[in-house]
Parts: structure tokens; C-alpha cells; sequence
């Protein structure tokens, strides 16, 4: 259909939180959280956990993973539109490992590298590695300019 589901789930340790750099395919070159598509029979959580042990080698208890927001892309002259589900996860085992797809590395929640992440995660990050939850749709002209854009903050998903 037109509408694919994606998933970030990002690992949070007191004031720091693991990102990864992107190093091939849709986001190459970005620090991201980890996450790709949802694949048919297992739901969005299990989708993102899976993500994360795939690209960093790190597991989360899914009872320690929550939905914290809800994002919509779309971009000028394409039909498809991105639903990317995000999740946090507070508690973690094993050691951040580099794969294919990803180099893991913690930063400061006060010191993330915006410039060399998706332009719209300035918008919505900080929020929530603040606590918040957030849902928000992006308009995109290709992969770095935002046309407009809607972000709420909400009180539950
Ligand atoms: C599987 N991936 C996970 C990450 N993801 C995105 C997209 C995004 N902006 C959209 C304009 C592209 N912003 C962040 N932070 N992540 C795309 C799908």
C-alpha cells in the first residue's frame, strides 16, 4: 500500500542516549536511532527490538520499551507516505556492536549532533528524551528540505 511502517527505537542510559551512524542505504551518512521496516507478522514493538539487536546487538525486555512517538512523512512528488513508529528503551544487556548497517555510539542527550541527523529530529527528539510523547507530520522536498510540518505534543498513545 502507500502507507509503509517504519520504526526508531532509541536506548537511553541516564544522560545518554546510543545512536547510530547510518552507514549505507536511506539515511546513509545520518546518526539515527535504530529501526527499519515492520516486517508481516510481527507487531511494530517487535519490529523495533528486532532492529535494534540486528543493527547494534543490544536487547531490550519489551516490557521496558515504550511508544513515545508517532511520526508521518511525505515528499513532494511522491505517492508514498512514511508512518515510523518511535520507541524508548530505558534498560538494555549486551555491549553496542557495529554491523552492516550501523556504528553505535553514545552521545549526551545535551549534545546531539542535529546537523548530521534527519532534519526533522530537532523537532521532536528532544521532547522525547525529555519525557514527552510526540506525534507530527513532515512534508519533505527530497531528504533535507522540510516545506511544512505539524508537531504536537500528546498526552498518551
Ligand atoms: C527505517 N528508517 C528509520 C529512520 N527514519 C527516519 C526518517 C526521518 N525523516 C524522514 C524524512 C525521512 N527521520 C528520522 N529520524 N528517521 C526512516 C525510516
Amino acid at each position: 500500500s502507500l502507507r509503509k511502517l517504519y520504526t526508531i527505537i532509541f536506548v537511553r542510559e541516564g544522560t545518554r542516549v546510543l545512536l547510530g551512524y547510518k552507514k549505507r542505504g536511506f539515511g546513509q551518512g545520518r546518526w539515527n536511532g535504530f529501526g527499519g521496516k515492520v516486517e508481516s507478522g510481527e507487531t511494530v514493538k517487535e519490529g523495533a527490538v528486532r532492529e535494534l539487536k540486528e543493527e547494534a546487538g543490544i536487547d531490550v525486555p519489551h516490557q521496558d520499551v515504550e511508544k513515545v512517538a508517532d511520526l508521518e512523512f511525505t515528499f513532494e512528488g511522491e505517492k508514498t507516505l512514511m508512518h515510523v513508529h518511535v520507541f524508548l528503551a530505558q534498560a538494555f544487556t549486551g555491549t553496542p556492536t557495529e554491523s552492516e548497517e550501523m556504528r553505535p555510539r553514545w552521545f549526551s542527550v545535551d549534545e546531539l549532533p542535529f546537523s548530521d541527523m534527519w532534519p526533522d529530529d530537532h523537532m521532536w527528539l528532544p521532547v522525547v528524551l525529555r519525557g514527552g510523547k510526540v506525534r507530527a507530520a513532515f512534508h519533505f522536498r527530497g531528504h533535507n528540505d522540510i516545506l511544512s510540518q505539524r508537531v504536537e505534543e500528546v498526552d498518551a498513545f
